[in-house]
């Protein structure tokens, strides 16, 4: 059952890979599914080059197995919460991006110096206070911390990107990357120049409502 979206959630799991944003198995991929609600997950500690669509899990948004071999990820709890609590949201992908990272552990977030994080992200990418793995505490942190912004740092640990399809989240996730690294190296060399918040607001219009084939 919903072959499409158990593609979907596992090409983007392996486009992590593909972009450097994940090590081994540090991350996971989840998709909703607009007419049942059922979300797509992806299995946990399994290498993504291995999965085929089926190994991907169905749950509804109570956690209960609709479809599975395997058990889900370690934060699926998380994701429902999110789920749950943001209705907009139909995908959401977590790493341990390198450069967004050590902003986590600096307890940063990453000022907007970019129109790439304004885009994609939606302008300066903020701090959910820290939450330890597993304990169910990660979902409340981001919906508190995440607003309308496409992606979040969670301290001490990684990234949580989300989105209005999968797509949408692998390009927040990768692009949020890229401009931490951005912002990490200029900031070695100098004092980067933060956009205003009106170049955020029209950068971000322009991915809204003209970039993409979509509108
Ligand atoms: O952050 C962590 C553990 O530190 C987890 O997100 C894992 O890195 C991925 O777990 P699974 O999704 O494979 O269960």
């Amino acid at each position: 059952m919903l072959r499409k979206l158990r593609e979907e959630v596992l090409d983007a799991a392996l486009n992590l890979m593909k972009y450097k944003l994940i090590t081994l198995t540090g991350g996971n991929v989840s998709g909703r599914d607009i007419e049942t609600g059922y979300i797509a997950i992806t299995p946990s500690g399994m290498d993504y080059e291995k999965l085929l669509p089926e190994d991907i899990v169905i749950i509804d948004i109570e956690g209960n197995t609709v479809e599975a071999k395997w058990k889900p990820s370690v934060d699926t709890s998380d994701h429902l919460y999110i789920y749950k609590h943001k209705p907009e949201v139909q995908s959401i992908i977590h790493t341990h991006s390198t450069y967004a990272s050590c902003f986590a552990v600096l307890n940063q977030e990453i000022p907007c110096a970019s129109t790439t994080l304004a885009n994609e992200v939606g302008g300066t990418v903020p701090l959910a206070k820290y939450a330890p793995v597993a304990s169910g505490d990660i979902g409340p942190t981001v919906v508190e911390t995440i607003g309308d912004k496409r992606a979040c740092l969670l301290a001490n640990h990684g990234v949580m990107a989300v989105g209005p399809s999968v797509r949408h989240a692998l390009v927040a996730a990768v692009m949020l990357e890229d401009a931490a690294k951005v912002y990490h190296l200029a900031k070695s060399i100098g004092t980067p120049v933060l956009l205003p918040d009106s170049e955020i607001q029209k950068a971000k219009d322009v991915f809204l409502n003209i970039y993409g084939q979509d509108k």
